[in-house]
């Protein structure tokens, strides 16, 4: 028998994924609340993609009818709603449920790992450029997605191999990655640079990139993730470095980051995970951050508005 898949948040990345997976066969159910059920239930699950649009008819399940442990929870919900989703899915995890989170940034590993043993959680991240739109349609856009994941530790573990052939179909490439922190880290440096330029110039990378000083100003934040990186011990490769800076400083790039989208549409964005705790691990190893701090403070400015 298959692997059973919990796919928590069929939203713009799990709905992606889980999406595709249930396409190639493999049995894959979608935790998911009232709003979303019946859109679901009413529409399917729709994607509208450069790899091929897709609609599937999706298993799903809502928090107080999940029966027994599933094999594997495949974890996309935003940073800020992490607490209330582990509460939710808490009764899907047994002895030997594999989590496999994909949100960006650090800190949702301690607190998976704090809930549920640190055994039980897998390092993961993805690369994929999507949203959902007003019909809850889930939009993705650019070249093929791929979704990352490793033991923390690096050991590659018969378990990791057979994960990563699971969380795997047509529309998107899965690595099975032996260095999946600091895939990690490189990714959360790429993005909180990329949410840095986004959010504070409200512009696209190449709207800021083809302005006087707007390669250097992006160069300089990517210069203040990527110090910060090092000093927690996950310095980027000379290559991963260069491709973060050619990628960020594009002239013509039509590039945004998922949290200046949400920002746009006067959503809730996971600033303290993706700027906020980068500048705290920055100010532990005595990093200077000005530019991520004025991120830092735009954001908060942003939530407290959204607040009011
Ligand atoms: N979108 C992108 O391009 C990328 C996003 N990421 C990261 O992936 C993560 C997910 O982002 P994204 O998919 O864009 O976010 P979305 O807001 O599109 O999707 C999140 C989904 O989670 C659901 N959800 C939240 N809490 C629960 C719960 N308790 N039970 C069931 N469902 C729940 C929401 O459902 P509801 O409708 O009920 O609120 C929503 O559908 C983030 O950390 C993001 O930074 C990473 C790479 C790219
Ligand atoms: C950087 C990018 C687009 C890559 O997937 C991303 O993760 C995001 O916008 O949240």
């Amino acid at each position: 028998m298959g692997s059973r898949i919990l796919v928590v948040g069929a939203g713009a990345v799990g709905g992606y994924f889980g999406a595709r997976m249930a396409g190639a066969g493999h049995d894959v159910t979608f935790l998911v609340r009232e709003r979303r059920l019946q859109q679901l239930r009413a529409e399917g699950l729709c994607l509208i993609s450069s790899v091929g649009n897709v609609t599937i008819a999706p298993r799903m399940v809502m928090a107080g009818g999940i029966e027994g442990p599933y094999d594997i929870i495949l974890l996309s919900v935003k940073a800020y709603s992490l607490m209330a989703a582990m509460n939710d899915f808490a009764p899907a995890v047994g002895p030997q449920t594999w989590i496999v989170p994909l949100l960006n940034g650090m800190q949702h590993l301690d607190s998976l790992a704090d809930r549920f043993g640190p055994a039980a959680v897998m390092g993961g991240t993805c690369f994929i450029v999507s949203k959902l739109d007003a019909q809850g349609r889930i939009v993705q856009a650019g070249s093929l997605p791929r979704l990352s994941v490793g033991e923390r530790d690096g050991r590659e573990t018969p378990a990791t191999c057979s994960i990563a052939e699971t969380l795997s179909g047509p529309g998107f490439e899965t690595v099975c990655s032996t260095h999946i922190l600091q895939d990690m880290w490189d990714k959360w440096v790429l993005l909180a640079a990329l949410g840095s330029i986004c959010c504070l110039m409200r512009g696209t990378v190449g709207d800021v990139a083809s302005q006087p000083a707007g390669q250097d100003f992006a160069q300089a934040v990517i210069h203040e993730c990527a110090s910060t990186a090092a000093a927690a011990g996950y310095p980027l490769r000379d290559a991963t470095l260069k491709s973060t800076v050619s990628l960020l400083t594009k002239t013509d790039s039509t590039l945004t980051s998922s949290m200046f989208r949400d920002l746009l549409q006067g959503a809730p964005v996971e600033a303290q995970q993706i700027i906020g705790d980068l500048v705290r691990r920055a100010r532990v190893h005595q990093i200077p951050t000005p530019l991520l701090d004025l991120t830092d403070l735009n954001l908060r400015v942003y939530e407290q508005q959204r607040h009011a």
